[in-house]
């Protein structure tokens, strides 16, 4: 059997490493490619998603592809993993298993720093794809192949970029289980911004719950509720003139809740209209939806803001209707008093 083994780790997995894995498997004629995520490696230090989540993904991913699998030895090991004790791990599970070792250009470029590198060469055949049209030369005996680019990275994704390449049902999961979402924000909007989004979020949860409402939910349009804030007039208004033409006669300051509400369905795949719906009015307090009053609510009531909002987090946790009125009317005062 000639097996291809392609390790990384899958922080999220995403069709750049599929189309490696397929290609590996048709240029050298493997019989399977089997995926094996790391736990803690020598060469990244940042923390991994948890293990069960980075498995789930890969197996959703190769879930409708029958000669590619998961391997879990190194997950299995404790500490650090060398590539060099996986090889020599695998070899003695599977003594007349051929083993083809199957990286990218970028852990080309740092293979010297492998431990025992040269040993890797000589226990396995080291494969290469190029990445990012980038094929870089090397000492060591090892195959260059290659495949049209596929330019993603599982660290773009974690921002939120580039979604449309997880493979099916990964994006859902991700919400589901609330991985990298921060990040997402995050990356997009400015520290102090991003605190505030949180707290929000945090509070939009707190008032789901004593509300009786979906928390995730609640959440997602307290987390997302300021996605635009950091756009300037000139980036919303193709977004305005397209979406809702007839609300630029607003303030150019109300706009990003409009145009948040486009971005959270157009870029991060976020569908769920009620979601939407609280994005698109949180400025202004104009929709009753109860998660629309949950946001509106909490963004006026935000635990970081610098008065003290207590009677009225205590009267949405009570009663969202309750909490929604007393706001508006706080906002009208504080509106009229400008
Ligand atoms: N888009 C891609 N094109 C080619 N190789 C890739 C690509 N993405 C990842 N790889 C390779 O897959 C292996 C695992 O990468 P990993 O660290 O999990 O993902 P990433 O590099 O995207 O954060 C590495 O050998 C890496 O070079």
């Amino acid at each position: 059997m000639k097996i291809g083994i392609f390790g990384g780790s899958f922080d999220p997995i995403h069709s750049g490493h599929i189309e490696v894995a397929r290609q590996a498997y048709a240029l050298l004629n493997l019989d399977e490619v089997w995926f094996l995520p790391s736990s803690k490696t020598p060469l990244k230090d940042r923390n991994l998603t948890d293990n069960e989540d980075r498995k789930h993904m890969i197996s959703l991913s190769i879930q409708n592809i029958p000669y590619f699998s998961l391997c879990t030895i190194e997950m299995e090991r404790e500490g650090i993993s060398y590539t060099i004790d996986t090889v020599l791990e695998l070899k003695r599970l599977y003594p007349d298993y051929d083993f083809y070792w199957i990286i990218g250009n970028d852990q080309l470029k740092q293979f010297h720093l492998w431990k025992e590198a040269n040993r890797i060469c000589e226990e396995v055949k080291v494969v290469c794809f190029n990445r990012d049209y980038q094929m870089s030369s090397t000492k060591y005996p090892i195959q260059c192949l290659h495949m049209k680019d596929v330019c993603v990275s599982s660290s773009e994704i974690r921002k939120g970029n580039k979604l449309n390449y997880l493979c099916d049902g990964v994006l859902d999961y991700i919400y589901e289980k609330r991985l990298y979402v921060e990040e997402f924000v995050k990356s997009r909007v400015k520290p102090k911004r991003f605190e505030h989004s949180l707290s929000v979020a945090k509070l939009c949860s707190q008032f789901a719950i004593n509300n009786g409402l979906d928390e995730k939910k609640a959440y997602y349009a307290g987390l997302f509720h300021d996605i635009a804030k950091s756009m300037t007039v000139k980036e919303m208004e193709p977004w305005m003139d397209i979406l809702c033409p007839e609300n630029k006669s607003y303030a150019p300051a109300v706009w990003h809740g409009f145009v948040g509400s486009e971005i959270v369905d157009r870029i991060f795949e976020i569908h769920d209209p009620q979601i939407k719906n609280a994005i698109y009015h949180h400025v202004l307090g104009t929709s009753e939806d109860p998660y629309a009053m949950i946001v509106f609510c909490a963004d006026k009531l935000d635990p970081l803001r610098d008065y003290d909002t207590s009677y009225g987090i205590g009267l949405c946790n009570e009663n969202i209707y309750k909490g929604f009125l007393y706001e508006c009317e706080e906002n009208r005062k504080y509106l009229e008093g400008k």
